[in-house]
């Protein structure tokens, strides 16, 4: 089956980057083209291009596209003028992880280059490599998430973390792709996600699009619709991970996972190790993204709330280690322990058995 129906979120195009607009998804499949730094900033900032994996691509894409025109006469010039535009990009969104991996591993492949040409071939060289490693790590993940699952089993998730969050397949979404693939029904329960609503417009469309059975609900149907429908497991992406587990991802995701303890199923996170973050202890140390209070106050662009009112727009929550049954990553399936477990992953070569 050709699941990839569904368009790539960002390509590389020499002389600049092409994105789809997630903004307009579902009602309009369009395409953007970044030319500049600032170009790529808004895109990621205002969610034309959103998912951790997929802003730390179009990250990558941008800054090595931005160093490309530089006019730079030493390697040194051009490294002071890359950090200034690494930091740039990586104040655009504060809590998905990737966005300063993806950049840091960028300046990091290019610090040896010898001559300014070879920094600037370096740079996109790397950022292609992002991509293509994403893709096949994001089907890791997928096969590692689809041992967890039975024939015939319904399955909650939240926002979207699939194929147009990451270069393709997606996390949390990843299992259902396979699935697919290989003849095993499940179907997936999807929350809406307000305000901005990435699981009606991007999570149903993706899913819907490769043939995937699935059912929106919205995000307050949540505890009715486990009960009555026999949801087996909640399964979610993330946008980082702390060493102790503690998961950040979108706003109402806390809330599923005390739901999962309440009705005693399983809440399993979905993410490459490219969204575990040793270097941020606990997820007290996570920054959380609050954003534009018209996201809450609006609903597609029209009002539904009093002028004037109090706002409160935190785009992520953090999850406690606790409440999470595992952590699913490309390099096999963690439960519990993760202060301990989540380091000894890096060293790991991949593994097929739970650890
Ligand atoms: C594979 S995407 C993982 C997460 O980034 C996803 O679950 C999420 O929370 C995205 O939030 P968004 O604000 O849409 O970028």
């Amino acid at each position: 089956m050709d699941t990839f129906a569904i368009p790539r979120s960002v390509e590389w195009r020499e002389t600049h980057i092409t994105i789809l607009n997630q903004q307009k998804l579902p009602l309009a499949t369009e395409y953007i083209d970044l030319h500049t730094l600032e170009d790529v900033y808004d895109a990621i900032a205002s969610l034309k291009v959103r998912g951790a994996p997929a802003i730390g691509i179009t990250a990558a894409y941008g800054l090595a596209l931005a160093a490309s025109h530089y006019k730079a006469e030493t390697v040194h010039e051009f490294h002071s003028r890359l950090k200034q535009d690494r930091d740039y990009l990586a104040s655009a969104r504060p809590t998905a992880v990737n966005l300063v991996w993806a950049l840091d591993r960028l300046t990091a492949a290019a610090k040896d280059a010898a001559s300014v040409n070879e920094a600037k071939t370096v740079l996109i060289h790397e950022a292609i490599r992002i991509q293509i490693e994403d893709e096949d790590v994001c089907r890791r993940i997928g096969e590692h998430a689809l041992s967890l699952f039975r024939p015939g089993e319904r399955v909650m998730t939240i926002c979207n973390a699939g194929s147009i969050a990451t270069a393709r397949y997606g996390t949390a979404l990843a299992p259902f792709y396979l699935a697919k693939e290989k003849g095993i029904e499940l179907s997936v329960y999807a929350l809406e996600t307000r305000p901005v609503l990435q699981g009606a417009r991007l999570t149903a469309w993706e899913l819907m699009q490769a043939g995937v059975d699935v059912t929106l609900i919205t995000d307050n149907m949540a505890a009715q619709t486990i009960k009555a429908k026999g949801i087996r497991a909640i399964i979610v992406g993330a946008d980082r991970i702390a060493q102790n587990g503690d998961t950040a991802n979108k706003i109402g995701t806390f809330g599923l996972a005390l739901l999962a303890k309440s009705f005693g199923i399983p809440f399993y996170v979905a993410a490459p190790l490219s969204t575990i973050d040793l270097a941020t202890k606990t997820g007290a140390d996570i920054p959380i993204e609050e954003r534009h209070p018209d996201e809450v106050t609006h609903l597609a662009g029209v009002r539904v709330a009093p002028e004037g009112v109090n706002v409160y727009n935190p785009a992520f929550d953090v999850t406690p280690n606790e409440l999470i049954t595992a952590i699913i990553t490309e390099k096999g399936i963690v439960r519990g322990s993760y202060s301990a477990a989540l380091p000894a992953l890096f060293a790991k070569e991949e593994q097929h058995e739970t650890i």
